[in-house]
């Protein structure tokens, strides 16, 4: 057996007493409904190999993950100009935090907290309608993930669009700085639906790839971005991609790395592989506990780390 499948086996089995450990997310009823047991592990390597064990092939709510495809688009969309509405600082707060807000003047951040993503959402809107929007951000992930069956899951988008009062906050917030162009409810509709993307372990691997190989779909042989571009994505995951737990992240893990509240973590090792995890259950930041010792044993026993092997 390959060298790689059999340590990304290994990492499951030393992790299987563990699953089920964490809180499910519980202020977006429907992600409640999810079965805690779970562990998927997909790693996607340049050339094409795909490893995986446990729930690899399940699909899950991507959430925040989905803001890295979104920050993609709205910057290929206006390009360095995204800078002027959304900061790249670390937060140090909660995902879905208010305070900074204030103090800055609407400007969010950086583009993967709530109100960031919410700015680059009104950002990609761009006149259009919701709808066409939220069709595009889907086929890009389809795109990217070279697989036409990924959905959103409405039902999803529907239970954080019914409870969803934190993230009306802050839109509306932003509006009275000026910091929208669109009406609100245009703006929360896309954000709610891309949080919404349901994918798996494997695809979401695949559809990380291009920030492992340097913006280029080492698959397919197109590029998805700029060289320099896929660098400072994966810069902005690695400083708030886990918001104020991403120092954490950091430390134990070594790679840049997005989470969800879905129990999701997408994390690149440059020039090597993506890696997708996937366990519900969320430690006191908002981020998979299970999924991240995953990654936490994956990235040492690879060697595959930013600051060194
Ligand atoms: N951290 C997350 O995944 C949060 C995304 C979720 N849709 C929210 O807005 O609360």
């Amino acid at each position: 057996m390959n060298e790689l499948q059999e340590l990304v086996e290994g990492v499951y089995r030393d992790l299987k007493n563990h699953i089920g450990e964490g809180k499910v997310a519980d202020y977006i009823p429907e992600l409640a409904k999810v079965d805690p047991r779970q562990l998927g592990i997909a790693v996607a390597t340049l050339d094409g190999g795909l490893h995986v064990a446990g729930d690899a092939d399940t699909a899950f709510s991507i959430q925040s993950i989905s803001k890295v495809f979104t920050l993609t688009l709205g910057l290929g969309k206006v390009g360095d100009t995204l800078w002027t509405r959304v900061g790249r600082e670390p937060s140090g707060s909660a995902f879905n935090s208010i305070v900074q807000l204030e103090y800055e003047k609407g400007r969010p951040r950086n583009p993967f907290i709530n109100a960031g993503a919410i700015a680059v959402a009104d950002l990609i809107l761009a006149g259009h309608q919701p709808r066409e929007v939220i069709g595009e951000i889907v086929h890009f992930a389809r795109f990217l993930a070279g697989d036409d069956s990924i959905v959103i899951d409405h039902e999803v988008a529907k239970s954080e669009a019914e409870t969803g009062y934190r993230n009306i906050a802050l839109a509306n917030f932003m509006r009275s700085f000026g910091r929208l162009d669109h009406p609100v409810e245009h703006v929360l509709g896309v954000y709610f639906h891309h949080c919404a993307l349901a994918m798996s372990c494997s695809q979401l691997a695949r559809a990380g790839l291009y920030l492992a190989a340097g913006g280029n779909d080492p698959v397919l042989g197109s590029r998805v971005v700029s060289r320099e571009r896929a660098r400072r994505i994966n810069s902005l995951m690695l400083m708030c991609g886990h918001y104020d737990g991403s120092g954490d992240f950091a430390y134990r893990v070594g790679l840049p790395g997005k989470s969800g509240v879905g129990g999701g973590i997408l994390a690149v090792a440059p020039g090597k592989a993506s890696i997708a995890v996937w366990s519900p259950g969320l430690n006191e930041y908002g981020n998979s506990q299970v999924g991240a010792a995953a990654l936490e044993l994956l990235a040492q026993r690879t060697g595959w780390s930013i600051f060194g092997s």
